[in-house]
């Protein structure tokens, strides 16, 4: 056995980035709620489904703490964008493997994880990541990297890079098979959270978000 990762999901942590600007959604991503529930909530319940160790790195921990039972709140002081918000988090882990999550994941589900966890230790200890892929490049925000990749990601950064795609490029990730596409589905817009809201049959609970969807 690949002596990287244990049965156990004690060598698991989570990170979840909720430190966007939402600027196309033009309200806060993290905080739209479907089914009662913000989605920075759901999101961080899912990953709490496969670890204790749930970090949240936001700049703002006080708009989501009173949702976020059971997880640390990272405080990110000079947000530049997710590479940048993963590093912070990675460097509070103590885990062999970390699961890094978006917020705006509104299809995203515990079992297809559990799957990719329980291959965790066939991935080969070289690799620095075991992401899903689509046709323009890695999905970095919904896929595991090893906590060996700090000090590669801190010296990209030192040097100024900012782009996940860029720094994949540098080294070798493993590809997660994906047989439900649909759970990567990013909320980004008022259009795409629109689409969402039928697989719910749901009223949105947010009453600005569901003018904005009205103008759309
Ligand atoms: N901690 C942290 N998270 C970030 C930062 N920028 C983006 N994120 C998160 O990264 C994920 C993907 O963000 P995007 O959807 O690409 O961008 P966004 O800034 O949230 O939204 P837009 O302004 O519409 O691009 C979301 O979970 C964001 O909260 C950042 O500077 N710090
Ligand atoms: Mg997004």
């Amino acid at each position: 056995m690949n002596d990287r990762l244990s049965n156990s999901n004690s060598d698991l942590a989570a990170i979840i980035l909720a430190g966007g600007k939402s600027s196309r959604m033009g309200t806060d991503k993290a905080l739209i709620e479907i089914e009662g529930i913000p989605l920075i909530q759901r999101i961080t319940q899912i990953a709490q489904g496969l670890t204790p160790q749930v970090y949240v790195v936001t700049s703002t921990p006080e708009k989501y703490q009173s949702y976020l039972k059971g997880c640390e709140l990272v405080k990110e002081i000079d947000p530049q964008g997710p590479l940048t918000g993963f590093a912070e988090g990675l460097s509070w882990t103590h885990t062999e493997w970390v699961l890094l999550l978006a917020c705006d994941l509104p299809k995203l589900k515990l079992e297809p994880l559990q799957e990719w966890v329980s291959r965790l230790p066939e991935i080969a200890p070289e690799a620095i990541a075991y992401l899903p892929h689509h046709p323009k490049g890695w999905e970095p925000l919904c896929g595991f990297y090893g906590r060996s990749s700090l000090p590669h990601l801190q010296a990209y950064i030192a040097s100024g890079g900012r782009s996940f795609q860029e720094w994949l490029a540098q080294h070798l990730v493993i590809e997660i098979p994906l047989a439900e596409p649909d759970l990567l589905f990013n909320c980004n817009t008022p259009a795409d959270l629109n689409n969402i809201l039928s697989n719910f049959s749901l009223a949105l609970d947010n009453c600005d978000l569901k003018k904005k969807i009205a103008e759309n």
